[in-house]
């Protein structure tokens, strides 16, 4: 096994939120031994002062990583979210103290669709209803309010990875999709773009959000966007609980115009499985409530766990930053007979210079220089042909660069 300037088994990965077991065997087969698991999410002082003394922190969408967090945690490496969303994370602050913020972007994009596309089916037929007659001896066999999905309109709000497989599921059943997004997407299948949210609520019959949570799409359906709904029309939320105003669509069900919903995500969750679930959605005709499950099928948390630790395996054993949410993106080889060092610094103008003088000062060869810059930060990596003492020494003379955030030394 490769040396690193720290030695593997002093460097410390914080799991939380029950990340796959897959996850802790990637660490441990790549010889990282420091591993402190956790099922669940922890209090904010508690896991404020476990991500201080963590080199690799792993969480899920529970966790929230505070910019403070971020500014008290001097050793922290690089963060991984074994998820898909980020929004739980300061990732401008860990930016901003060169750390790398890794995700899984398509891992449970698949369950997430397959749980939509069933949730619309169900709604249509008004199973909740009918599920919870049969359970307290009921019997209602009728055909009223009940349809088929074949020929209906679904439209999607945000047609990223989730929502175009969303849209060809649906195509499969029949289906007419029609989806709004801020940018410009190659549209699949038969699916039609259209030129506003308000154009989207008005012509769909099932509305599905699959946008990320951002300044943009808080709260971007309240009572106006629910009036613009069809009368009837179904709702289903598997994005972020903010994106909703959970009230407004509570009595929008109630009046009757909107014909029923399926919600995995709320603006307030329990932080595990111990603490009770309230909300106004609850008891209501037509319902499906779920608790935060949509990307949680065996196979999307084994993908997760593989992925986002290898990510940081190769980031922390090698340098690779490539799919980092927050950071200049460098995908390196491997420097089997150079020392490599890695240079985080603030992004400003001279830096290169400086960092290059320095090795013809020490009468150093460069093998392999690759540099990459994002928002505040720059990230140098240099392959270098110097003695183990050399090495050393060039690793705290770069540390002494003003601007430094960060020095490495892999050997
Ligand atoms: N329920 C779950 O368990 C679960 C699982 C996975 C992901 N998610 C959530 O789903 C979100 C979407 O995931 P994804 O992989 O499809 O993301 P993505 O980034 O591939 O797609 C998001 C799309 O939304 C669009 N968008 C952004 N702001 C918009 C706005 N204001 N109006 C319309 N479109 C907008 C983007 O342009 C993009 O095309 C994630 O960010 C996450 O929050 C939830
Ligand atoms: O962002 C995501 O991928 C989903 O919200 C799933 O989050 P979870 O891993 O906490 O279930």
């Amino acid at each position: 096994m490769k040396k690193t300037s720290f030695p593997k088994q002093d460097i410390k990965v914080l799991l939380l939120e029950g990340v796959s077991r897959t996850a802790l065997d990637t660490f441990r087969s790549a010889g990282y031994t420091n591993i402190e698991f956790h099922e669940k999410s922890l209090p904010e002082a508690e896991l404020a002062k476990a991500v201080a003394s963590a080199h690799i922190v792993g969480i899920r969408s529970r966790s929230n990583l505070t910019a403070e967090m971020f500014q008290n945690s001097r050793r922290l490496m690089a963060v991984g979210a074994f998820c898909i969303g980020t929004n739980q994370i300061a990732l401008d602050a860990a930016q901003a103290r060169g750390i790398p913020v890794f995700n899984a972007p398509y891992s449970n994009t698949r369950s997430v669709a397959e749980l939509v596309v069933a949730e619309a089916i169900m709604l249509m037929r008004r199973i909740p209803e009918k599920d919870k007659q049969c359970h307290v001896g009921g019997w209602s066999k009728s055909a009223v309010g009940s349809f088929e999905v074949r020929g209906k309109t679904l439209g999607i709000v945000g047609y990223g990875h989730i929502g175009t497989q969303v849209g060809v599921l649906a195509e499969s059943l029949g289906m007419r999709v029609i989806y709004y997004d801020i940018e410009t997407q190659l549209a699949l299948g038969n699916a039609q773009p259209v030129g506003s949210l308000h154009e989207l609520l008005g012509k769909s019959d099932i509305v599905t959000l699959h946008v990320p949570e951002t300044a943009g799409t808080q709260w971007m359906i309240g009572a106006p966007e629910l009036a613009a709904m069809k009368p009837g029309g179904l709702l289903i939320n598997a994005s972020r609980g903010t994106v909703v105003v959970i009230e407004a669509l509570a009595e929008a069900i109630k009046s009757g115009h909107v014909g029923g919903a399926a919600v995995d995500v709320f603006p307030v969750e329990p932080k595990g499985n111990a603490e009770a679930f309230v909300s106004p959605l609850q008891n209501l005709p037509n319902v499906i409530l779920t608790p935060h499950i949509g990307g949680s099928t065996l196979e999307a948390q084994e993908n997760i766990g593989f992925e986002v630790a290898a990510k940081l395996v190769r980031y922390s054993d090698n340098g690779s930053t490539l799919s980092a949410v927050n950071f200049p993106e460098v995908s390196l080889p491997e420097h089997p007979r150079s020392r490599r060092l890695l240079h985080i610094h603030r992004n400003m103008p001279g830096m290169l210079t400086q960092i290059n003088n320095l090795f013809s000062d020490q009468a150093v060869n460069i093998d392999a220089q690759f540099l990459q810059t994002a928002g505040q930060v720059g990230y140098v990596v240099i392959d270098v042909s110097a003695s183990e003492e050399q090495a050393e020494t060039l690793k705290d003379r770069l540390a002494a660069i003003p601007g430094t955030l960060k020095t490495r030394l892999l050997y």
